[in-house]
């Protein structure tokens, strides 16, 4: 078992169900639960209805809110042997900010997400949870957030195409800093963690396995 303790990143499209899952696994392994900010981005309604506008406040906003989370995160747990679940990887800014930003923006973020996110503790595992528009469409009007009433479904389209290309197999390596994390893929469609408890030891499982894959207790 390393010394450090094992990080465990849920990612995948808006509204595919990473809080939900972050927070079942949390409560089953009783890990520290890391979750994103949301609500406290200042520009996030704005940018809904202006995207290219406020694109790069947006995005740099939550770039140096995580950056801050996750060398929080480092110092007061992961450094003193204890385990994180996180219902966010990093990744989620380039993929976001690929979209959002023009190109000229986008090459000077990914300068500076370069210069922070080699310093910041990067996930062991990651669960990536993809599932068809119409579900993740159906889910986010559900769930009836008020900034995302107006959510666009080519926006979501191609944020999972976007998904897809970050955690194709062969571009891993390249796409997360040189690291190879343990990916979970899990197209989760058809699946209910939180109702349906077959569904929930399914995943459970996986993760498991994984933790021993790495020589950790989970
Ligand atoms: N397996 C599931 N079956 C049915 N509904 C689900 C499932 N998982 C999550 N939900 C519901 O879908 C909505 C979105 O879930 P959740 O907030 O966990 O997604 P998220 O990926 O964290 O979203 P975001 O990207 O916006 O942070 C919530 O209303 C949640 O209750
Ligand atoms: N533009 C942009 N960049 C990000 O890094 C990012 N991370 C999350 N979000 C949006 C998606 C959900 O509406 C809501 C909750 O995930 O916030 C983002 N939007």
């Amino acid at each position: 078992m390393k010394n450090k303790g094992i990080f465990i990143a849920i990612e995948g499209p808006i509204g595919v169900g990473k809080t939900t899952l972050a927070t079942i696994l949390s409560n089953h392994f009783n890990h520290t639960l890391l979750r994103e900010i949301v609500e406290e981005n200042p520009f996030l309604s704005k940018f809904y209805n202006d995207i290219k506008e406020y694109a790069l406040q947006t995005e740099a906003f939550f770039l140096f809110n995580r950056v801050k989370q996750l060398e929080d995160i480092e110092k007061n747990t992961l450094s003193k042997s204890q385990c994180v679940i996180s219902d966010y990887h990093i990744i989620k800014n380039l993929i976001f900010a690929g979209l959002t930003l023009d190109k000229m923006q986008f090459h000077r973020y990914k300068q500076v997400y370069n210069t922070f996110v080699n310093d910041l503790p990067q996930p062991d595992i990651i669960v990536y949870l993809n599932s068809h528009t119409d579900i993740l469409m159906k889910k986010i009007a559900l769930r009836d957030r008020s900034f995302e009433r107006q959510m666009d479904r080519n926006y979501i389209d191609e944020l999972s195409r976007e998904y897809k290309y970050y955690f194709n197999p062969l571009s891993i390596k390249h796409n997360f800093m040189g690291t190879e994390p343990i990916i979970i893929e899990v197209d989760n469609s058809n699946l209910d963690f939180l109702n349906n408890e077959k569904d929930k030891a399914f995943i459970i499982n996986k993760v498991e396995q994984a933790i021993k894959q790495l020589g950790g207790y989970a």
